[in-house]
């Protein structure tokens, strides 16, 4: 299924609809059959029964009829001994009956001149039958049975072969029974009950009753019908005995009415026939006669399935039709997104919730576009502030730049956009420190604190400057809402600075450090407690002045920019030199032994009378004299220190000048406290 339909609302309304179209026909459907079933099975019970409770009527119509027809015939008996029972003497009753007879009441039957004996009736057997004792008795007419061979009906539920319906009727004479005339009929499928055991009703499918029989009210088998076609005659007798048991059970009614059961699959009817008290047995096939039903069924679901179709293809149109509107708003709601349209343009105009969705939807888009305009003035001044801002500025999210003005570009080298999403350590000229800035920032943001620092920024084209920076939270304790920095070159200022602290620490003649800066230096050595042997060498200049006398005060100053290279070369990088006034040196050797401070300063003396200055023609040189302290930690301070090596100069430059003398015993006593 391709992926827009997946989830489709037209697609789950329509299957929905027609899952509820299905469930709603194959409910109404299933009742109606139901419905049908019940319907036809009443019908067919109906009509079973009508056929049975006519076939008895029928049959009973018949009995009375020749009853009625033998009593008549009985009021014509004047002479019961003389009279005629031939067949040619009484047509009428010929076709009724298939023998006459008259008894005596002790059941001696009159012979007839021109008759046979009555029909399988043995002679003095009438005596010994109960229904004609009745008869003479009660003096009544009756109907009752006989075997041919004289003897009673068999046992009940067993089929009686040759049975004889007997009607006898009394012939009275002064109210008293005179004789008896009695009607003999050989009970079988033809005659009497002929049409009684024949085929039952036709539904449209041909007889179909299964078994046809008639009984007498103990369930004696009269006449039995054949099985209809396609059962078998066990099956018939089966179904039969079945029945009757039932009907036992239920105190075996002769039910003119006629009395229906239900037996698996068969319909079984039974109706009496009043006078003998017989009964005539139907039994249906019930699935023979439920079977339009099938087609009944069958017709339904082909015209269900047929209506199902139908109706999901208008379904599917017409919901097709009706969301047709939300297809066009998804398209519009996709265009608001790009910008493609103007917010009040092109909202589809639809009715119900669709109707209601667009109007919603537009009133959103109209108030978004509100906001857009907002937002794109508000970002218009801020760019327009920014661009005009003196200073660089630039936003951050996390560590990476997002929005810088043209200032901070122009500051670092860049295009403004291509700053757009760099790391903010990338602008740092010192990589190494970079991570220390970064975590300084966060942590004074942490605690409350806006940032200030003076750092070497690096240029895009490899140079570098000092900025100030300046970083503070968009939204005070709200770190994700990202950071300002504000960056102004302060590179003058620093040099500036720089330049001023060097100046109070060095001798702008020489660039070596001045008496304040040398100080500073044998200061933090004194306070360092510093074990390590070190050696101050106070250096004066022999005979400088005659210099300045002859050749002027810009050759001395020649001279001692030599003098002062002279000394810085021959010490090393670690090693402090220092200019502390006029032609007043010092050399300051932190980790030199007493021997090789000697030595040293031997060196240096040489190397200063090494020194040669060419000026106007001349070579101008100048010696020195050197007086050397080692510290010793019972001097207590510099300046006492100071005051050792200036005595050993001071000796050197006594005993005759270009010299080194060390730091006496006398003189240590002098420099230590006293
Ligand atoms: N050219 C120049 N001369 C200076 C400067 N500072 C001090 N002087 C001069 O240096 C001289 C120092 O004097 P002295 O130490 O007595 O001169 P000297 O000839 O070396 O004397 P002795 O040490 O006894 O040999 C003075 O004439 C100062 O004017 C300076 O910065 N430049």
């Amino acid at each position: 299924m391709p992926a827009r339909w997946r989830g489709s609302l037209l697609l789950r309304l329509t299957l929905g609809s027609l899952l509820v179209g299905v469930l709603a026909t194959a409910m109404i459907s299933g009742l109606l059959i139901r419905d049908a079933e019940r319907e036809t099975e009443a019908r067919v019970r109906q009509v079973v029964l009508q056929d049975a409770v006519h076939g008895a009527a029928a049959l009973s119509r018949r009995l009375i009829e020749r009853q009625q027809s033998l009593q008549a015939a009985a009021q014509t008996v004047r002479d019961p001994a003389r009279w005629d029972a031939s067949s040619d003497a009484h047509p009428g009753l010929a076709v009724m009956f298939d023998d006459i007879f008259v008894a005596d009441p002790q059941g001696r039957v009159f012979p007839s001149p021109n008759d046979d004996p009555p029909l399988g009736i043995p002679p003095g057997a009438l005596a010994r039958q109960a229904g004609f004792l009745t008869t003479v008795q009660e003096a009544r007419p009756l109907i009752w049975l006989l075997q041919s061979d004289g003897i009673s009906p068999g046992r009940p539920g067993a089929a009686t072969a040759g049975a004889l319906a007997v009607f006898t009727e009394p012939v009275l004479r002064a109210g008293h029974v005179q004789a008896v005339l009695g009607g003999v009929l050989r009970l079988g499928r033809t005659g009497l009950m002929g049409d009684v055991v024949e085929a039952g009703p036709d539904f449209g499918e041909g007889a179909i009753s299964q078994l046809l029989a008639v009984t007498d009210g103990q369930g004696r088998r009269l006449v039995e019908g054949e099985a209809a076609p396609g059962v078998s005659p066990a099956a018939s007798a089966q179904c039969l005995s079945e029945a009757m048991r039932r009907w036992r059970a239920q105190g075996s009614p002769v039910e003119p009415a006629g009395v229906v059961w239900l037996d698996g699959d068969q319909i079984v009817v039974a109706a009496g026939v009043p006078g003998p008290d017989w009964v005539v047995w139907r039994a249906y096939s019930r699935a023979v006669m439920v079977a339009p039903l099938d087609v009944l069924r069958e017709r339904s679901l082909r015209w269900a399935l047929g209506t199902w179709a139908g109706l999901s293809l208008v379904l599917l149109l017409y919901l097709g039709w009706q969301l047709s509107p939300l297809a066009k708003l998804e398209r519009r709601v996709v265009a608001l997104l790009d910008g493609a349209q103007a917010a009040d343009e092109g909202w589809p105009i639809a009715r119900g919730e669709i109707g209601a969705l667009s109007a919603t939807l537009h009133s959103v888009a109209l108030a978004l576009a509100d906001k857009d305009n907002e937002n794109r003035q508000l970002l218009e001044r801020l760019e327009s502030v920014m661009a005009a801002a003196p200073l660089g500025l630039a936003f951050l999210r996390g560590d990476r730049l997002s929005l810088v003005n043209a200032e901070m570009a122009r500051l670092l080298g860049y295009e403004p956009r291509a700053l757009s999403g760099l790391p903010a350590r990338v602008l740092l000229a010192d990589a190494g420190e970079a991570d220390r800035v970064l975590g300084a920032i966060q942590g004074a943001l942490r605690t409350g604190q806006a940032y200030v620092g003076e750092h070497r920024f690096l240029r895009l084209q490899g140079s570098s400057f000092w900025g100030q920076l300046h970083a503070s939270e968009v939204r005070p304790g709200e770190p994700e809402a990202g950071m300002v920095w504000t960056l102004s070159d302060i590179t003058t200022q620093v040099q500036s600075r720089h330049q001023l602290e060097w100046s109070a620490t060095h001798d702008a003649l020489t660039g070596l450090l001045n008496r304040r800066g040398f100080e500073e230096r044998m200061a933090r050595f004194v306070e360092g407690r510093q074990r390590r042997p070190t050696a101050l060498l106070i250096i004066d200049l022999d005979h400088f002045k005659p210099i300045n006398d002859s050749e002027g005060h810009p050759a001395g100053d020649a001279m001692l920019q030599a003098v002062a290279a002279a000394l810085s070369e021959g010490v090393r990088a670690s090693d402090a030199v220092g200019r502390l006034g006029g032609d007043e040196f010092a050399v300051l050797l932190e980790g030199c032994p007493p021997q090789w401070a000697q030595r040293l300063a031997q060196k240096l003396l040489e190397r200063v009378q090494a020194a040669r200055v060419p000026w106007n023609g001349r070579v101008l040189q100048v010696g020195a004299s050197i007086g050397l302290a080692m510290w010793d930690e019972r001097m207590g301070s510099a300046q006492r220190w100071n005051h050792a090596a200036d005595q050993a100069c001071y000796e050197a430059k006594r005993s005759g000048r270009a010299a080194v003398r060390c730091s006496s015993a006398e003189a240590l006593d002098e420099a230590l406290p006293g």
